[in-house]
């Protein structure tokens, strides 16, 4: 018999419960003015329970890890055998070493031996922006997408008809749609998926079918292509063929394989956060100026940006922590308790959703005056710390904290250095010559980013396109 939750909430209407007809996690987070940082809410007849505080957080993450280390699949997911990766892996063991794979392979030491991969992609970004600006936020997939291919797999895609680069991209595009607890109408009533497959209520049969076969396939002629080149002993250096040749017994194949496909997936958030980055730079020209000035007199203009500049440039790195916090590309995500739990008193039954609120821990007015504002200077003003760092907030808590936090934090500050240091981004003008200023929209889903907008990219001068064209040169002459 189904039992009721007891933490307070909003009321709920008959049957849907608790309506969000705007921004969820904004929606989500303003209860916590009226009813504290856990409340209840109800999603079509599914009980859940909401965190919106980093203490409230820190509490069932990370002291009650044990509990809260868990996130069972929505249905969509499951259907498409998806939560064989890492993100909704059901299974105890295969998490350990699925999670064990990725840290290892995502350390930053281990990134080391990636540098080359790493800025060979940065520099086919600036020379794609040089070349086509207009199309700015394709070239942000496209390199990002590539990096995770060349540093996962090891396989250096050849360009737009490269067919594993597209399935990669196919895979990381329907994953992502699957995560989206509105995406699916299965995922808001599994009930659906009783319903036979030529019944109207059930269209997400035949998708999961072929996302599935699609899924499947892609990520075993992936593993395989570099287990075949790991045996003939020309294998890239890449997280999997290190996987292999260090410690290929210690793993399930299965894990391996679906581990390294999670790692395309999680790739994905740096293109929403370079996007937003981009959409912050058009509209706050003064901060993008400021940034240049410190990048322009401590780095200088003959070389670009490296993650050794990090303690140099406060005010840039004010700038990348800004972009994590003022649209954290995944607002949401739920755990779920692998037992019976009380929190401050109040009953919450095992396997309850429990909505992990990223957006409203870096959006608490309290910590961050003037929140919805984009102002990286709050971060010179502040005191840095567990409480307020999107490094330690955004990437998750405890024991599912994401495995590629560190190596997020090296590839967003020098690329987004590198893109202040070489270019001016503002506003596109329309055929009139009027400047066109994008709103500061964003999709909806279980990964956010900005919805397509456009903006003006140039070089900054004679000498940053230069710089570019040489460092391209220069990295073919290392490699
Ligand atoms: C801006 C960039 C990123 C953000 C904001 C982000 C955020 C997150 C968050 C919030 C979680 C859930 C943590 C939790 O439940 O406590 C997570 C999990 C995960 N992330 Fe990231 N992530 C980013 C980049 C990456 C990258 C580059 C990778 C590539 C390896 C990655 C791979 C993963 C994986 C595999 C998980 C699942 C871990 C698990 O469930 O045990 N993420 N990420």
């Amino acid at each position: 018999k189904r039992r009721r939750l007891e933490t307070p909430g909003p009321r709920r209407l008959p049957l849907v419960g608790n309506l969000f007809t705007g921004i969820v996690h904004e929606q989500m987070a303003a209860f916590a003015n009226e009813f504290g940082s856990i409340f209840s809410v109800n999603l079509f007849g599914t009980d859940a329970i909401v965190v919106t505080s980093v203490s409230a957080a820190r509490e069932l993450f990370v002291k009650r890890s044990a509990t809260y280390a868990t996130r069972l699949p929505l249905k969509m997911v499951e259907l498409c055998n998806f939560h064989q990766g890492l993100l909704f892996q059901p299974d105890a063991n295969k998490l350990r070493q699925g999670r064990r794979l990725l840290l290892k392979g995502m350390a930053r030491r281990e990134l080391e031996q990636y540098q080359d991969i790493i800025q060979h992609h940065t520099l086919a970004l600036l020379s794609r922006l040089l070349a086509e600006p207009d199309d700015f936020m394709n070239h942000i997939q496209t390199s990002m997408g590539d990096l995770s291919l060349e540093i996962g797999y090891g396989h250096r895609s050849t360009g737009k008809d490269d067919v594993l680069a597209r399935r990669s991209k196919d895979w990381v595009t329907n994953f992502t749609s699957t995560i989206a607890f509105g995406g699916f109408l299965v995922n808001v009533f599994p009930i659906l998926d009783r319903l036979p497959e030529w019944c109207p209520g059930a269209p997400h049969k035949k998708t999961a079918n072929a996302w599935r076969k699609d899924a499947d396939n892609f990520r075993r002629d992936a593993y395989e292509m570099v287990k075949r080149a790991v045996n003939t002993g020309d294998g890239q250096p890449s997280i999997i063929s290190k996987t292999l040749t260090e410690f290929r017994h210690a793993l399930d194949e299965d894990v391996i394989i679906n581990s390294a496909a999670q790692m395309l997936t999680g790739g994905h958030t740096t293109v929403l956060t370079l996007q937003t980055f981009m959409l912050a730079m058009v509209l706050h020209p003064e901060a993008q100026e400021k940034a240049k000035e410190e990048i322009h007199r401590v780095v200088g203009s003959d070389r670009l940006p490296t993650f050794s500049d990090w303690d140099d440039l406060p005010y840039t790195t004010g700038i990348v922590r800004e972009v994590l916090r003022w649209h954290p590309v995944i607002p949401l995500l739920p755990r779920n308790p692998i037992q019976d739990d009380l929190l401050n008193g109040h009953f919450v039954p095992k396997d309850t959703m429990v909505i992990v609120n990223y957006w409203a821990m870096l959006h608490d007015e309290v910590i961050f005056p003037d929140h919805a504002a984009f102002r990286p200077e709050r971060w010179s003003e502040l005191k840095i710390d567990r409480t307020n760092d999107p490094f330690e907030i955004a990437f998750g808590f405890g024991r599912r904290v994401c495995p590629g936090r560190a190596a997020t934090k090296e590839l967003l500050f020098t690329i987004i250095a590198s893109i202040i240091a070489t270019f001016k981004i503002s506003k596109a003008k329309d055929a009139h010559g009027n400047e066109i200023t994008p709103p500061e929209e964003f999709t909806s889903g279980g990964v956010i980013g900005p919805v397509p907008f456009k903006c003006h990219i140039e070089p900054r001068s004679r000498v940053s396109s230069q710089l570019i064209a040489e460092s391209i040169q220069s990295a073919r002459i290392r490699a």
